[in-house]
């Protein structure tokens, strides 16, 4: 039985990197009104921070009181959303493939998941909120009235992620990113806190032949019939 929720449901987005979930999870919040919370960011925050302060990504003593130490917002600017740790705008240094890399060992460590954890919880509690990331599902609100698990073929998350990267001037090759996508499937997969996996009871859809688009429909759809709205047509 889902908790009382004063502000409409809550709809977690978990899967792999590449397959669509922050773009997904933007345009259905737009189309629902509801708030976008981007847990993958919050762990690429806290992977910068470790970096600047020299943290090691298995000191977990010293990750921890990083993490007591840390707040992460996030402030909507027209149609996009900034990230703020600690007031600082790292919207643009967290999304750089290195700091990608690093995030994905921090987040294995059981401080960092404890912390953000707590924090992802007090920004969904009262619902009308979609939170994508991995575990959101399984973990962080298995009692979310919505779930999907978002995927793709490796390929196709490398292809995608390549071309997002070359727009952005990145020389990696795409036989590169495909690589470095299944390194951190493996990682988010093998984990032992809170590994990447499908909750029993999320719809699942892969995106490989689907576009945006079609994925949005289904999505929306899905959400309207939970929420006694019926089809969007
Ligand atoms: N169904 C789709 N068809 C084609 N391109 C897509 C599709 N879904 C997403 N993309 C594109 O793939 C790239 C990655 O999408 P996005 O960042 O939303 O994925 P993600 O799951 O949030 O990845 P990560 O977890 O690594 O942040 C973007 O350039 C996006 O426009
Ligand atoms: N709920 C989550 C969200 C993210 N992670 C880890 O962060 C990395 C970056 O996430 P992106 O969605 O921005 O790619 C991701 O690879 C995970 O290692 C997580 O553990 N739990």
């Amino acid at each position: 039985m889902s908790a009382v929720r004063t502000n409409g449901v809550i709809v977690a987005i978990d899967g792999p990197s590449g397959a669509g979930k922050s773009s997904l999870t933007k345009l259905l919040a737009q189309r629902l009104g509801y708030i976008h919370i981007d847990t993958g960011a919050m762990f690429r925050a806290v992977a910068l921070m470790s970096k600047r302060a020299g943290i090691a990504s298995d000191d977990d003593a010293g990750l921890a009181e990083l993490c007591r130490g840390l707040e992460v917002n996030f402030v909507r600017d027209g149609d996009s959303c900034r990230v703020l740790a600690n007031g600082e705008d790292v919207s643009r240094e967290i999304r750089t493939e290195e700091i990608g890399l690093l995030t994905s060992a921090i987040s294995a460590r059981k401080p960092v998941r404890e912390a953000l954890l707590t924090m992802q919880r007090a920004m969904g509690a009262k619902g009308g909120v979609i939170l994508e990331g991995r575990d959101i599902g399984t973990v962080v609100f298995p009692d979310a009235e919505v779930k999907f698990f978002l995927s793709a073929s490796a390929e196709e998350r490398g292809r995608r992620r390549y071309l997002e990267l070359a727009a952005r001037g990145d020389q990696a090759t795409l036989e590169e990113t495909i690589a470095k996508v299944i390194q951190r499937d493996q990682q988010d997969e093998g984990r032992e806190h809170a590994p990447l996996r499908q909750a029993e009871d999320a719809l699942a859809i892969d995106s490989t032949t689907l576009s945006i688009d079609e994925v949005l429909a289904v999505m929306e759809n899905t959400v309207r019939k939970r929420l006694g709205q019926g089809d969007k047509g």
